[in-house]
């Protein structure tokens, strides 16, 4: 079943699951060093509290061997990456496992060495706040913990005929600490969620462009690197930039007003955005300039985009403020040729826009290159 937390925006949610996960490797390697800890420290405290420490292979013994089963899982996952189960996995098997061995343990005690009962609830103590830590998704992820261990208690209490009311007094202190342990990891959970939405709305400030919402200039160039990079690697897969640019867009601005102008370009940035696939990616490059690139896509497909989205503007005026606004846009069409920088495909995409602001505006210009088979200065031109 998928993570979705109701307090993080549908478009985060993924980037939120990488957030989790990371935050449960912690807790993960974390929590397994702190457990061996402990278990070595309980191990000798036998000793020096001068209590014989059990025969081999006691009950006592077999509480233990899946907390140190636990913990050797999730060291050698986080060692060598196998089992390369999710975190989470870890935390539960660490934490259940404890519960049951301090729950077990706590019956034996209360059973045959009623002496030892006091240090084994305050054993019982610690690991409920420690268990409850562990729940790092909140409620469900605490009763998925607790539910289990505590159920095999109530039943095992019962077939050995203890009452109830002989237990409450060793248990107020652990159910208090359960209590305490369940608010510190809510408010630690929360203040880890308020964390990463702060993050994302600074990334999000970072490489959105505010008035459309498109990326901006700063995040879309490694796209371009990106795909370079892959297009080098295998050649089958090569790409278009198409620049775009509204025609005259400095009269929409002088005879309607800035405020306009500013709704022109929220709708042409939705127009455009329509126009494409799924997997192209649309930047406000600049002022009144639009750059989109389109993964595995030849000179064909290219132009095919470009004149769609030209038709796009071009054949249904803009109703804006209650103004009918015809707003066209050019475009330039340039493909991967083995360019090096992704500066330089860029100015062939816009030496092919240049080339249709010359023709006469509204209309799409493919740029020259090996693959077109054009020429320099002979690039496809056309209304679409
Ligand atoms: N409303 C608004 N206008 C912008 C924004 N960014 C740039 N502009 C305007 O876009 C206009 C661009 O004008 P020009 O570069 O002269 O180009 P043009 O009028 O579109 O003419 P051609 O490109 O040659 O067809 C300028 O008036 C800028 O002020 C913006 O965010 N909002």
């Amino acid at each position: 079943m998928r993570l979705t937390n109701p307090d993080i925006p549908p478009e985060w949610q993924s980037a939120y699951r990488d957030f989790q996960r990371q935050r449960e490797r912690l807790f993960t390697i974390f929590g397994a060093w702190l457990l061996l800890a402990t278990m070595v420290a309980y191990h000798f405290s036998h000793e020096l509290r001068g209590v014989r420490p059990p025969e081999p292979w006691s009950l006592e013994h077999l509480l233990r061997l899946p907390v140190y089963l636990s913990i050797g899982l999730a060291l050698l996952s986080h060692w060598t990456g196998v089992p390369g189960w999710h975190p989470k996995v870890f935390l539960r098997m660490m934490s259940t496992s404890l519960m049951l061995m301090m729950l077990g343990l706590f019956l034996v005690y209360f059973q045959d060495k009623p002496g030892g009962v006091p240090q084994v609830s305050e054993g019982l103590m610690i690991s409920f706040f420690g268990v409850t830590m562990m729940a790092t998704r909140g409620l469900r992820d605490w009763l998925v913990q607790f539910l289990p261990p505590l159920l095999l208690f109530v039943i095992a209490a019962t077939l050995l005929r203890i009452s109830p009311a002989d237990l409450v007094p060793h248990l107020f202190g652990p159910t208090a600490m359960l209590a305490v342990g369940l608010i510190t990891s809510e408010t630690l959970r929360r203040l880890g969620n308020h964390q990463f939405v702060n993050e994302q709305e600074v990334k999000q400030l970072a490489t959105t462009d505010q008035l459309t919402g498109l990326l901006n200039r700063h995040a879309f160039l490694p796209l371009i690197h990106h795909e370079m990079d892959r297009a080098r690697r295998r050649s089958e897969r090569s790409f278009c930039l198409i620049m775009g640019d509204l025609d005259n867009f400095k009269r929409v601005n002088d005879t309607h007003g800035h405020e306009v102008g500013d709704l022109v370009l929220r709708e042409t940035a939705v127009r455009v955005s329509a126009s494409l696939r799924q997997q192209d990616v649309l930047c406000r490059w600049g002022g009144e300039e639009l750059l989109i690139l389109l993964p595995e896509t030849g000179p064909t497909g290219g132009l095919e985009v470009a004149r769609k989205i030209r038709a796009a503007m071009a054949d249904q005026p803009m109703q804006v403020n209650g103004i009918r606004i015809r707003q066209t846009i050019s475009l330039g069409v340039a493909c991967f040729d083995g360019e090096r920088a992704p500066e330089q495909l860029i100015t062939r995409a816009d030496n092919a826009l240049y080339g249709a602001k010359a023709a006469g505006r509204n209309r799409v210009v493919m740029a020259p290159g090996k693959e077109t088979g054009a020429t320099p200065g002979s690039g496809h031109s056309g209304l679409g």
